[in-house]
């Protein structure tokens, strides 16, 4: 393995777009630090360490109040740094973890304690060694109530997954709404094949995200925005929206999260769907108890 990456940009601009009271940032990840939590020996990338009070930090930053904290591969299946960055937010973050399928239902009661309210299923072979979908399955049956199933895939393997995101029993959020070549624009293949799978299932939810990511046109990453912002205004009840900081390995090019966030408007135009993508919606998914 190579030396430790840091992947995110250091002095990151002051958005020009000012998030509503509430904003949620439903898509980050802490790494480490690795002294206290060390990377799993599975990992495909060896980050340096980003952990809470660097994502707390720019979180106020930004202009956000709350984080949805998603395991990354380089933790494995030990969800413990980010549930000490749950503990740590005072009560401003929740999470996304990933288990081994065999977990009991006392530890995911655990994990629900501590803040978890998802579990993600990752299919990019290039981050895990093998993705069993009957175990996958199997552990989606018995999760507590409430919780959803976030899952991670490139366009290409979207039909190859349709039974087995069908078979799921619980809502479903799609990370970076599976990778869309976004160059094709909103009427290409990759953008009609992933509003055939959001037709198929009402409770099918996607993170408009990752500009950086999947625009190789670059910031101000206009593809991105030409592509994305149709599916938000036709579907604005099932998208949240998150930084992806700190950027798993995007070393080469860590984009500026002030731009990340200026995006939201190009996207979201309107100040009524920005508080669906920004609150209500994530609300719903993370805080549906508090919001009781
Ligand atoms: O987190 C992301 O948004 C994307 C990742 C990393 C990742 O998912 C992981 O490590 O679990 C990627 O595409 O390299």
């Amino acid at each position: 393995m190579s030396d430790r990456i840091v992947s995110w940009h250091t002095n990151p601009s002051k958005p020009r777009f000012v998030p509503p009271p509430g904003a949620v940032d439903a898509h980050c990840h802490v790494f480490g630090p690795m002294a206290q939590f060390p990377f799993s020996p599975k990992a495909k990338y060896l980050p340096e360490d980003a952990g809470p009070e660097q994502l707390f930090a720019l979180r106020d930053h930004l202009g956000f109040s709350r984080n949805v904290i998603v395991q990354a591969s380089c933790h494995g299946t030990d969800n413990s740094a980010t549930l000490d960055a749950i503990a740590k937010s005072e009560g401003k973050a929740r999470g996304v973890a990933v288990v081994d399928p065999a977990i009991s239902e006392r530890e995911l009661e655990a994990l629900h304690e501590g803040g978890i309210r998802g579990i993600r299923f990752n299919f990019l072979k290039r981050l895990v060694d093998d993705a069993p979908k009957d175990k996958f399955l199997e552990v989606s049956r018995r999760l507590p109530k409430g919780w959803h199933v976030v899952i991670y895939f490139e366009a290409d393997f979207l039909e190859d997954l349709r039974p087995f995101m069908d078979a799921i029993p619980v809502p479903l959020v799609v990370d970076h709404m599976g990778r869309p070549d976004v160059t094709q624009g909103p009427e290409g293949p990759d953008a009609k094949a992933f509003r055939r799978l959001l037709e198929g299932r009402e409770d099918i939810w996607f993170k408009p995200t990752c500009p950086d990511r999947l625009d190789p046109t670059g910031d101000p990453w206009s593809a991105f925005a030409d592509a994305v912002a149709p599916l938000v205004a036709d579907y604005p009840d099932r998208c949240i929206w998150g930084t992806d900081w700190p950027h798993p390995n995007m070393h080469d090019c860590p984009p500026d999260d002030g731009h990340i966030v200026d995006m939201i408007p190009r996207i979201a135009p309107t100040v009524e769907v920005q508080l669906k993508l920004l609150v209500d919606n994530p609300g719903k998914l993370y805080w549906a108890d508090a919001n009781a």
